[in-house]
């Protein structure tokens, strides 16, 4: 008898549990609001086949005109959510910050040494520490501090152009390097065989050829980290593990110089340099602490010195492609100034074509398309779309300044977009370049400070110019990236000619 009371009674609860199941999920899918749309997948697999391993941001930009500005992909294990808007950006990723401030596993860029990093740590006790060390003095009023350290690289570039005119990469990249390395590490650069400039260009290597961030086989399957070299899918990792020496040094090197600069009482004021002293002052130094500090400076060159030259480049690359723009900033540089002084900080205000010019440099090209992914940390639902748990998101910069509805014909490069209505069209500044919420880069406003004023300089000081080929034609570079975390100009001739005898003087003396 009592086997079949267990057995009936066991057999009502399954009957039930399963009934109750159904009615359950049905509720649930009933109630669930439908995925954002996106293109047609496969089976299984999803996206994958579809989503191309090049020229993602155009990609993405072109299905957002169909599938709208919030749009879903979908790849083993994971969903992806594609913002092609400012508005949805700035309402998930900034209005509902918390929500969406983590970052998914970076595989690659936690063997290769950066995977405690600012840039790639999840939301947690450890990215508000390191978060708070970078950012509290990029602040708007403390990166004032840095002004003579902008002015004076500045100087520096504009005589190394004077020098090789038609040398503007290796100009650009001492230039970029040495305001970060001396801000972040209080280290000056007075030659070209500087450690930090080889650090800078192995640095921007290294991750450049590291796999699509965050989208590479290992970081669909952590395990195969753990594979030997030549199973099928492990060679960004092994690529990883052959570069670590780069992380390694950017985070030892500063530190070991500075704290025996300081424990021997010299001090260059420095965000590390500062960091130190706090730490000294407090008698806070332990191994936790100073881990923090090596690995929140280190962040500060890795993620400053690429974004920062790789803008610059498309400077000269426009202002060469677009002498009508550059005539008319000269113009207004010239009235403003005197023609007898280079420009500085304060000038700023007083330049609403340079601004524009400047503004619309930004806009035409983000250099960071896709920022860096944010994760989804809890289900969300937003204009009736379901966002579930654990998706990606990354906000399309690309996308976001090609927006017919915001910037008229975008594709243009037209300063005169950001002037004020009537001389303008009084368009809205582009600021998706620098990402959103608690995840926007720190860096921001004194990168904006070290470009404009480069920027400005070399206009006051020279034509940029387009250089003669071999035949002695005249051909205008056409734009071509490559694709790295951030996306920089093919190399390209140009030709950086003086304005003057004058700004040649000028030159010379500065410094
Ligand atoms: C033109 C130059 C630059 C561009 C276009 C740029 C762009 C970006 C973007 C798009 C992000 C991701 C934001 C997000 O996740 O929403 C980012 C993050 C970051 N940037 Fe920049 N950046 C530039 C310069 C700099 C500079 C000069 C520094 C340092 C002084 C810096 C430090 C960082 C750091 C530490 C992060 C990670 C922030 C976090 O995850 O919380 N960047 N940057």
């Amino acid at each position: 008898m009592l086997p079949l009371i267990v057995f009936v009674y066991g057999f009502v609860v399954v009957l039930s549990l399963k009934f109750l199941g159904r009615a359950c999920a049905r509720k649930m899918f009933a109630t669930r609001p439908p995925l954002p749309p996106g293109p047609p997948s496969d089976p299984i697999i999803g996206h994958l086949r579809i989503i191309p391993s090049q020229h993602q941001p155009n990609a993405f930009h072109d299905w957002s005109k169909t599938y709208g500005d919030v749009m879903q992909l979908r790849v083993p294990g994971r969903s992806i959510i594609i913002l092609s808007s400012d508005k949805a950006a700035t309402d998930l990723l900034e209005k509902r910050g918390l929500n969406y401030s983590s970052r998914p596993n970076f595989i690659i860029m936690d063997i290769m040494g950066w995977g405690q990093s600012l840039a790639f740590l999840p939301y947690g006790k450890r990215f508000l520490r390191h978060r708070k060390i970078v950012s509290q003095p990029l602040g708007r009023e403390e990166i004032k501090l840095y002004q003579p350290i902008q002015i004076q690289a500045v100087q520096v570039l504009l005589k190394a152009l004077l020098a090789r005119p038609t040398c503007y990469e290796e100009a650009v990249h001492r230039f970029t390097t040495s305001t970060i390395v001396e801000m972040a590490f209080g280290h000056r650069i007075t030659s070209d065989d500087d450690i930090y400039l080889t650090l800078a260009r192995e640095h921007t290597y290294s991750v450049d050829n590291s796999g699509p961030p965050g989208n590479t086989p290992v970081d669909f399957l952590p395990c195969l980290r753990y594979f030997p070299s030549w199973f099928p899918g492990t060679y960004f990792a092994e690529w990883a593990r052959t570069w670590s020496r780069v992380p390694h040094a950017i985070r030892e090197i500063p530190y070991g110089t500075l704290i025996r600069d300081i424990e021997q009482g010299h001090n260059n004021p420095s965000i590390l340099g500062q960091e130190i002293q706090k730490m000294l002052d407090t008698g806070s130094k332990t191994e936790a602490r100073i881990s923090d500090i090596k690995d929140a400076a280190a962040i500060i060159f890795g993620a400053g010195v690429d974004s920062t030259e790789a803008t610059l480049s498309i400077f000269f690359l426009l202002m060469m492609r677009h002498p009508e723009c550059q005539k008319k900033a000269q113009a207004e540089i010239d009235s403003v100034l005197g023609g007898g002084r280079l420009p500085n900080h304060d000038d700023r205000p007083h330049l609403p074509y340079v601004e524009a010019l400047f503004q619309e440099i930004k806009r035409w090209f983000p250099v960071v398309p896709l920022g860096l992914p944010h994760l989804c940390m809890n289900d969300d639902i937003y204009r009736g779309m379901f966002i579930p748990k654990g998706s990606i998101v990354f906000a399309n910069a690309r996308a976001i300044s090609l927006d017919e509805s915001v910037y008229h014909d975008p594709a243009r490069f037209y300063p005169e977009r950001f002037l004020p209505k009537p001389e303008g069209r009084g368009e809205p500044h582009f600021t998706a370049a620098f990402g959103y919420g608690r995840r926007i880069c720190p860096g921001r406003l004194v990168a904006d400070a070290t470009l404009w004023l480069a920027s400005a300089s070399i206009l006051s000081m020279f034509n940029v110019e387009v250089l003669p080929d071999k035949n002695g034609r005249y051909v205008v570079p056409t734009p071509e990236f490559c694709e790295g975390l951030a996306h920089h100009p093919n190399p390209f001739d140009c030709n950086v000619v003086v304005r003057s005898g004058h700004a040649e003087t000028i030159i010379s003396q500065a410094c």
